[in-house]
């Protein structure tokens, strides 16, 4: 059930010309994006490459002129409300209260969000068992793990039944298992609701893996943009018509590389930038 109608057929996302700039530093640059009602949709790029105000103004946290950005066919300058309705927002910093249970801090966004008092107890145990938490559901979030508490922010935005989901950086911090964990629970909640999944990530094998789509991102533009497999497989084309000789066929990361050009690791940082992977392990270890 979801709480909010859209009109039939509009994309989950529409950026037209997208732009933001902090002072004088275009942070996000002419930005065209849609994505489709019910795909998973990876936006990538580097730290600093502009996903996260991107992010921030689809979600409406950051303001944007009329026409930007819609959702669902809402615009986010007109129609601010009925955005934020249709969405459910993983941010990098959002911290689960270490003092409640899991149930607690789930419930705590149920009353937030406005799920009708009558339906909260079971939206609250449903939200949490989607992510693998029932059994651990009246334990102290202090004693989870940092892939717990990640599937607890997410148990937190699902719990409105969200069209949307937007997640930002889900996976950062967390080993691989758990980060393949993170992963099965996104898609198990996709396929069984058919919500929208708009994520941002500079773990390029796991876009690979998950993302029926992508943007790669750099220095507040997008350089391509389609599915995984048809960014490698025009950037073995294109190899290959360059006469160029190389062993292994090309991997997602190879297609940045090839986009990004030689400006990728001057001043926009590596695409696992120790900086924002210790902000958020700090908070998930
Ligand atoms: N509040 C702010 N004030 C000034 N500059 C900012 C602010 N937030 C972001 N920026 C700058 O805007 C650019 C894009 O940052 P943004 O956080 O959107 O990138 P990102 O791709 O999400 O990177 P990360 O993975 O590190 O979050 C960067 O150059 C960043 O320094």
């Amino acid at each position: 059930m979801t709480r909010d109608t859209a009109p039939p057929g509009a994309d989950a996302v529409a950026c037209t010309g997208l732009s933001y700039a902090f002072g004088d530093h275009n942070a996000v640059d002419e930005l065209d994006l849609t994505v489709r009602q019910g795909e998973v949709f990876g936006l990538l790029g580097p730290n600093g490459a502009g996903k996260t105000t991107a992010i921030r103004c689809i979600t409406t946290l950051l303001p944007v002129p009329a026409g930007m950005v819609g959702v669902f066919g809402h615009d986010a300058a007109g129609d601010r409300m009925a955005v934020r309705r249709l969405l459910g927002y993983v941010p990098q910093q959002l911290s689960a209260d270490a003092g409640l249970t899991g149930r607690e801090n789930v419930a705590l966004f149920a009353r937030v969000f406005d799920v009708p008092r009558a339906e909260r107890a079971a939206r609250v145990t449903q939200a949490l068992a989607a992510v693998g938490l029932a059994d651990a559901a009246d334990r102290l979030a202090a004693t989870y793990s940092g892939g717990m508490v990640r599937r607890l922010e997410l148990a937190q935005a699902l719990v409105s039944a969200p069209r949307l989901l937007i997640l930002d950086e889900p996976t950062i911090g967390l080993d691989p298992i758990a980060r393949t964990g993170v992963w099965e629970h996104i898609g198990a909640v996709r396929q069984a609701t058919g919500m929208t999944v708009l994520v941002t990530t500079h773990y390029m094998d796991e876009a690979d893996q998950y993302c029926d789509r992508v943007a790669l991102m750099h220095r507040g533009r997008i350089r391509a943009l389609g599915t995984p497999a048809e960014l490698r497989t025009g950037l073995g084309a294109r190899r290959s018509a360059a006469g160029a000789a190389h062993h292994a066929p090309p991997t997602l990361e190879d297609v940045f590389r090839d986009v990004a050009g030689s400006g990728l690791d001057d001043e926009a940082g590596d695409f696992r930038d120790v900086r924002s992977t210790r902000r958020t392990a700090r908070r998930v270890g």
